[in-house]
């Protein structure tokens, strides 16, 4: 394996506090409506459970997924996003709130949006846990946003290198093997 578990970026209790405070913000904005949270596949699986436990009774919470795939293998995106699973929902007229692990370059989260404008849902907004801001090279307009972080490869919390690491209950920076 070309890349090993380095130093904690951010520890088990930075991501507790947090996805407690960005649940608290959408239970606020929400209370009282239908949502249809898209957990986007793989990466996000534990920031949506984490998160989506914090919406409590006031929010009608409904879950939908979306497998995409742009990074394989690599730590480098392909600069093609492909859809694997399609939503299972129709999202006409619907409350929806994208939920991601990371934004990057911005190129998946871009084509999502995109993709789910279409369908025309009654309002559409994007929650991500993390943002490597300098690394941008599409725009994306994000509502909901978890810690913005340095241009480093990072594992954990959902987040892998070649399908290892998403287990590890914090965020580490990926360093490389010898
Ligand atoms: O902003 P970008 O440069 O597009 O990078 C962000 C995307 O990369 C990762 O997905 P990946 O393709 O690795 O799939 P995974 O979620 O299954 O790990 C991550 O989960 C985001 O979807
Ligand atoms: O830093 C990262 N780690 C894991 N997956 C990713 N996808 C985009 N950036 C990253």
């Amino acid at each position: 394996m070309k890349y090993r578990i380095g130093r904690v970026l951010i520890s088990e209790g930075q991501l507790r506090e947090k996805v407690k405070e960005l649940g608290a913000q959408i239970r606020e904005d929400y209370k009282g409506e239908k949502v249809i949270f898209v957990c986007v596949l793989k990466g996000a699986v534990i920031f949506f459970a984490d998160l989506l436990r914090e919406m409590g009774p006031e929010v009608d919470a409904q879950f939908d997924f979306l497998a995409i795939s742009s990074y394989g293998a690599s730590t480098v995106s392909s600069g093609i996003v492909k859809i694997q699973e399609d939503l299972s929902t129709d999202i006409h007229g619907e409350n929806v709130i994208i939920v991601e692990d990371i934004l990057d370059t911005g190129l998946s989260l871009s084509y999502i949006s995109k993709l789910l404008r279409e369908r025309a849902p009654k309002s559409l907004e994007i929650c991500v846990l993390l943002d490597k801001e300098e690394r941008r090279t599409q725009p994306v307009n994000v509502k909901y946003t978890g810690f913005k972080i340095p241009d480093e490869f990072v594992i954990g919390y959902g987040l892998d290198y070649a399908g290892h690491f998403r287990h590890l209950p914090s965020v580490h920076i990926a360093e490389p093997a010898e």
